[in-house]
């Protein structure tokens, strides 16, 4: 086992700021502005902007009490005060001029932004050459949870707020350079993949959308979430029409291969799709696979590709969840008649973990046993990696049953549910083997992603950057040790709890602290698991 050396926890501090990313800020002048006329050159302007330090800054609570728990990539902070999105102004107040600016690098290709409009917003500049230049890499503070939504919500609002001398329209996409790839040896996979989709959805055609989710086969429905890609809704499938008895499904319909801007990002392609398509087929079918099983990750039932506009009933259901909770997604009614769309149908599988309200530390300590068992059994069989475990993706239900049962390397583990059952969901960012295969996002061209601060989660990113070397195809399970690091984090910082004052409660939280103060010193949940069920 590879525990902490003294080497490394030099490098590495856990800051006492819990709820702001400003401790380690620092300041350096480098450049100051001359608005004046003409757009400027990176040759010719000077401002003076912030400049990360070493160390980590993304909040994290002083519960950790000294214990180095990981070794981080750097944190940087902004002091940019963005709607929708949370960070501090302050360091800004000691700039001699009111206007200046901090250049956000996010990838708008050739904009020059004029730098007495849109206060706090970043920009980056042509020089004369017609090159770009980015003179600062600050970061952009997030939400928790759905980054690719709280980071096209800031670009949104900020090209709104911005009077650009160029047009909008060259922001295609926020994640342009993201890729879905399929590796086998040295050799990418990237066509045949509409006739791969098709395969996957038991398809010759795309079907007729209306036709093929008709509102009277759908009871009870209602949306429940969204992403970045797509409108999730629950139903129960009407029985009488449906032969298979899965009473409880999830739709979650994903706009595909148009040419639409939707949410702010690109459409999916074929094959950004179909990695996520036997991804989750793959991790599905551990329900009953013999030597490795678990069913810790969701059920889909199956995978249809539509095409049309959007159904009228889901439209209404789609404004009844904008009235009531508000959406930040687009109103689907802009999709046309030869849009496509990939429907995933999955098993219900609760609420997620960050609005679950759990019993006491008790219960959310087995959870975090079935998680762990759960990626164990998914490294076993398929080198699996989640690469995205913030707690949006954590899906917990009530269960009567009293155990959680998976076999793991041929044994039968079991685990007490503690009357909860917990489902691991969205393989956007995953990776697996499968006969050779690599399925996996590449993620090296992200840059946004890992300038990103504003919680734990985002160091999470830097973190795995920093284990995978930039090489997102390679198996490093360690990146699902990473993730366990920050569910431990946020079970003892920011999950809710109906009783704290029990002994129970006390007890479990230092038994959870106990799994904190080593977590990082495993490889991988697999040898985590072994740990925690003394085998081997
Ligand atoms: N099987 C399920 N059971 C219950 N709720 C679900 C299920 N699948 C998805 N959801 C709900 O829908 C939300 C969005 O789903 P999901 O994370 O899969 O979408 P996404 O478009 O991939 O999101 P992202 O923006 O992270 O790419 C989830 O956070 C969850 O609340």
């Amino acid at each position: 086992m590879n525990f902490w050396t003294p080497e490394l926890k030099q490098n590495v501090r856990v800051p006492y700021n819990i709820d702001s990313s400003v401790e380690n800020s620092s300041y350096t002048e480098i450049k100051e502005p001359n608005y004046e006329n003409e757009p400027l050159t990176f040759e010719d302007c000077s401002i003076k902007v912030y400049c990360p330090s070493d160390s980590i800054s993304t909040p994290c609570d002083k519960r950790l009490g000294g214990t180095v728990l990981f070794q981080s990539d750097l944190s940087p902070i902004t002091h940019l005060k963005l709607d929708g999105v949370e960070h501090s102004r302050d360091k800004c107040a000691d700039t001699k001029e009111t206007d200046l600016y901090v250049n956000v690098d996010i990838p708008f290709q050739n904009i020059i932004a004029s730098p007495k409009k849109g206060p706090n917003f970043g920009k980056k500049r042509l020089s004369n050459s017609n090159e770009m230049v980015t003179v600062v890499h600050p970061s952009i503070s997030l939400n928790p949870g759905k980054w690719r939504k709280s980071l096209n919500n800031f670009i949104r609002s900020k090209i709104n707020e911005t009077n650009f001398t160029k047009k909008v329209e060259h922001r295609s996409s926020i994640c342009q350079d993201r890729k879905s790839l399929v590796l086998k040896g040295e050799h990418k996979f990237e066509n045949k993949c509409e006739e791969d989709v098709l395969k996957y959805c038991h398809q010759c055609t795309p079907l007729p959308f209306n036709a093929t989710y008709e509102q009277y086969k759908l009871l009870n429905s209602k949306k429940i979430g969204e992403g970045a890609y797509g409108e999730v809704f629950r139903c129960s499938a009407n029985q009488k029409i449906l032969k298979e008895h899965i009473s409880d499904i999830v739709l979650k319909i994903i706009p595909l291969e148009g040419s639409t801007v939707i949410n702010g990002e690109k459409q999916k392609t074929f094959s950004q799709i179909l990695p996520e398509i036997i991804i989750t087929n793959k991790m599905c079918s551990l329900r009953t696979s013999k030597t490795n099983s678990t069913n810790g990750f969701v059920s889909i039932r199956k995978v249809s590709l539509v095409k049309g506009r959007y159904p009228p009933h889901f439209i209404n259901l789609w404004e009844k969840y904008d009235n009531e909770k508000g959406s930040e997604n687009d109103h689907p009614e802009l999709f046309g008649d030869n849009q496509l769309f990939a429907v995933l149908e999955l098993k219900f599988a609760g609420s997620d973990m960050a609005n679950f309200k759990f019993l006491n530390s008790e219960q959310s300590y087995y959870a975090l046993k079935q998680i762990i068992l759960a990626l164990a059994v998914g490294e076993e069989e398929y080198q699996f990696e989640h690469r995205d475990l913030h707690l949006g993706n954590i899906l917990i239900e009530y269960t009567n049953k009293k155990h959680v049962i998976c076999t793991f390397k041929n044994s039968k583990l079991t685990v007490l549910s503690k009357g909860v059952n917990v489902t691991i969901i969205d393989y956007t960012l995953s990776r697996i083997t499968i006969n050779d295969c690599c399925y996996f996002n590449d993620l090296s061209r992200d840059e946004e992603l890992f300038q990103a601060t504003g919680d734990y989660q985002y160091d999470v990113y830097r973190m795995m950057r920093n284990e995978v070397k930039n090489n997102w195809s390679s198996f490093s399970p360690k990146t699902n040790i990473i993730w366990l690091s920050y569910v431990i984090v946020k079970v003892l910082d920011s999950v809710k709890y109906k009783s704290i004052n029990t002994k129970v409660h006390r007890m479990y939280i230092n038994k959870i602290k106990e799994l904190q103060n080593i977590i990082m010193t495993f490889e991988s949940a697999s040898q985590c698991a072994n740990y925690l069920f003394n085998l081997n």
